[in-house]
């Protein structure tokens, strides 16, 4: 059986025109003389929706004058109601689920479609969804069957109910802040991907029902986006099993309902970064639906259903049982083309094969007959008795005496069309091995080997004696012991199985969080790989540097990332240098009180970078020690100097007579700077070529500009200058 799919237009919104609407439903022929006569009266627009059809219509967005018909199980227009959508497409499920089949519903459909609404819906008793309906309708027959029966039978319903956000799994019944980084993780279970660790809540009533189900909504991610104010930021799943219990057996069965977020246009969300990171692991996971699904239809042998979690969830085509899909439309043009991707999916979706196979159903008391295919050769003569074992049946006549005449079988005389001696010897040619002991069996126990032999009168009395009762009590008693021994042997072989089978489920389990935490760890390495490119771009090469750093350990054999690294570093160690000389001005020159503060700025970081015994940037870059950093001998002494500078005040000064100073340094000429207390022109020249050089540090550096001196400090710190030549520079200028 197909997946059953079923279209959904959604009624116009507050903020939609009527003249926008451009979905119809119909047939071909209506679809025509309607679009004829719609002109530009949008009411027979709305009225084209009413025509309950099983096409939807959607003009090419190229070409106006074409249309794509899509064709469905069930098209429902703006004007069904939630009750009738119910009654149409998800009553019908439930006969089916309390008989032993599992139910899949999902909501698929772009952002503000009407998912929600659709699965969960109003308040109001008319707006109810899907769910609480689904709900209300399974305990109201599960009350039948309990009446009808008079209590034979009886129905229990769990809930689960989880979401599935940014590709983790949180359980919707615990609070937030319960959750853990990595959220839930998914199993397979017996070809069913299972969540672990979720908490099934029993749920007796509808009223339960609805306080648990509104408690756990409220822990369900969602935010207002341009195109939904309250849009579902995650996949909603709701399970419910169902366990009906009757005299002798249990059925389990699963209904999933299922409220998909919706896929988004980036475009026109104008969502900020939170719902980006949000909008793409949804769009990420209706990608892989959707590649799941043409996969299936292209009879692809690989489907990449674990790519996504929901994916993997949903197992579209490997679920057995009932799947119904709701495609959620809206009528209007802006939603145009993801209308029509979605109608694409929603097509390709209606041709997947589910095997409509109900589940096994544990029976209650020893295993019955059906179970053990092994017996299957003998079975036959012995049928009857082998029924007497199963409680389910009811027990065979032992009293050998109160029947002494009567014929020996009911155990026989239904399937045995033989002579009761061959019967016997039937019976017994499978025990051969035991024989000796049969006949040497205590007294009470007739031997069984003179039946063999020609028979003599008496014993052939004997023999038909024998036959009626204690044959009958023998061989009953050897099948009980064949089966007893078989039950035992049997389960044996089970708890053997179950040993293996949970050995084999511990170590898949290892295998997959391997897997996952190789994913994860992989995700968490390229996210900083993308950082570093990002920092990178915006010429940030510290950071990328330690962004690189922090993915290295994810992709630890990566030449071209430790090549990047190196290249990094050493920019990063060249530019740490530039730094360390001083900055040029902001300004041209700069008012007073610029210089001022830019002077103390200085001050202050090289102070800092002093008492850190390195550059800020270094240690940040993940250097931590000097030895790291090669430093010329000169530099080393401008850093003494710099201590010494700060504890002198005067040297902080921006007065005239600085700024003077100042002024005749960075005129750079050699005829004025001669001229200063201290300077000669032999230490003018060397001043000049090293404010000179300065110049050419900075070319290299791809920043070209002409290096000034901006304060006393950094007079300092040129070569060949002291604090003592500053301040004996700055004595002789006249204010
Ligand atoms: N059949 C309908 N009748 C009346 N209103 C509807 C119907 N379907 C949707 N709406 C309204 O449309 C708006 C968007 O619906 P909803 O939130 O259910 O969309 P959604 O597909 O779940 O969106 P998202 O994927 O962003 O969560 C809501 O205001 C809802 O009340």
């Amino acid at each position: 059986m197909s997946v059953r799919v079923v279209a959904r237009i959604r009624p116009l919104l507050k903020s939609e025109r009527e003249a926008d609407v451009i979905l119809r439903t119909g047939s071909a022929a209506d679809s025509k003389s309607r679009q004829s006569s719609i002109g530009d009266k949008s009411d027979k627009k709305l009225a084209a929706l009413r025509d309950r059809d099983n096409v939807v219509r959607i003009p090419n967005p190229k070409n106006e004058g074409e249309e794509y018909a899509f064709q469905f199980n069930g098209v429902y227009d703006a004007t069904v109601s939630q009750q009738e959508l119910f009654d149409a497409e998800v009553a019908p499920t439930i006969k089916h689920l309390l008989n032993g089949f599992d139910v899949t519903l999902f909501a698929y459909g772009v952002t503000g479609t009407g998912k929600t609404h659709t699965m969960r819906g109003g308040k109001t008793l008319a707006d109810r969804g899907v769910i609480p309906r689904l709900l209300s309708g399974i305990y109201r027959r599960s009350k039948k069957i309990e009446k009808d029966t008079e209590g034979n039978t009886t129905v229990k319903v769990a809930l689960s109910y989880y979401e599935i956000y940014n590709d983790k799994v949180y359980d919707l019944f615990e609070p937030p802040e319960k959750r853990t980084l990595a959220g839930l993780p998914l199993r397979d279970n017996g070809g069913k991907t299972v969540v672990c660790g979720l908490s099934e809540k029993p749920c007796t009533t509808l009223k339960e029902f609805e306080q648990l189900y509104d408690q756990a909504n409220t822990n369900r991610s969602t935010s207002a986006t341009k195109l939904n104010a309250h849009s579902s930021r995650s996949h909603a799943i709701l399970g419910v099993k169902v366990t009906v219990t009757t005299p002798d057996k249990i059925r389990v069965s699963t209904v999933s309902a299922i409220d998909l977020a919706g896929s988004e246009d980036n475009r026109r969300t104008e969502n900020d970064k939170e719902r980006m990171v949000e909008s793409a692991s949804i769009n990420k996971s209706l990608f892989v639906l959707a590649q799941c699904v043409e996969a299936i239809n292209k009879k692809q042998h690989r489907i990449p259903y674990r790519e996504s979690k929901m994916t993997r969830i949903l197992s579209l085509g490997q679920n057995n049982g009932l799947t119904v899909m709701i495609l959620n439309l809206a009528p209007v043009r802006s939603y145009q083309l993801d209308t029509i991707s979605s109608l694409n999916v929603a097509n390709r979706t209606r041709k997947i094969e589910v095997r409509e196979v109900e589940n096994d159903p544990m029976f209650k008391g020893p295993a019955r007959p059906s179970i053990r295919p092994s017996l299957a050769g003998t079975r036959q003569p012995l049928r009857a008795l082998t029924a007497s074992v199963n409680v389910n049946m009811p027990a065979p006549i032992k009293d050998a005496a109160a029947r002494d005449d009567d014929k020996p079988v009911k155990a026989f005389s239904v399937y045995s069309d033989k002579p009761q001696a061959k019967l016997v010897s039937q019976i017994r040619k499978p025990e051969a091995p035991k024989r000796t002991s049969l006949s040497n069996a205590p007294s009470g126990l007739p031997s069984l080997k003179p039946a063999r032999q020609p028979l003599s009168a008496q014993s052939a009395a004997q023999y038909d004696d024998l036959s009626a009762a204690r044959i009958e009590e023998m061989v009953e008693k050897k099948v009980e012991e064949m089966l007893a021994m078989r039950a035992v042997s049997e389960q044996s072989k089970q708890t053997q199985v179950r040993e293996l089978n949970e050995q084999l489920q511990r170590r898949l389990e290892q295998l997959e969080q391997r897997i996952e935490g190789t994913e994860d760890a992989r995700a968490e390495g390229l996210s900083y790989l993308l950082m570093a490119k990002q920092h990178q771009a915006r010429g940030e090469d510290g950071s990328a540097l330690r962004m690189y750093q922090l993915a290295a350990p994810h992709f630890p054999h990566n030449q071209k990332l430790a090549g990047k690294i190196a290249t990094l570093k050493e920019r990063v160690h060249a530019k740490a240098w530039e730094q360390k000389a001083p900055s040029p001005p902001k300004g041209k020159t700069g008012s007073m009180l610029s210089l001022k503060k830019d002077s103390t700025q200085t001050l202050g970081k090289r102070q800092a970078n002093s008492r850190d015994d390195d550059h800020m940037d270094l240690t940040y870059n993940g250097f931590s020690s000097d030895e790291d950093v090669p430093r010329p001998q000169h530099k080393k002494r401008a850093l003494a100097k710099l201590a010494q500078i700060e504890e002198d005040p005067e040297l902080l000064d921006s007065s005239p007579r600085t700024m003077h100073l100042l002024s005749i340094i960075n005129s750079r000429d050699v005829s004025q700077i001669k001229m200063l207390k201290g300077v000669g022109a032999k230490k003018a020249e060397a001043l000049v070529d090293c404010l000179c050089e300065m110049d050419q540090t900075s070319m290299d550096a791809d920043d070209a500009y002409r290096f000034e001196v901006r304060s006393l400090a950094e007079l300092s710190q040129l070569k060949g200058v002291g604090v003592k030549t500053v301040e004996n520079m700055r004595q002789g200028v006249l204010a």
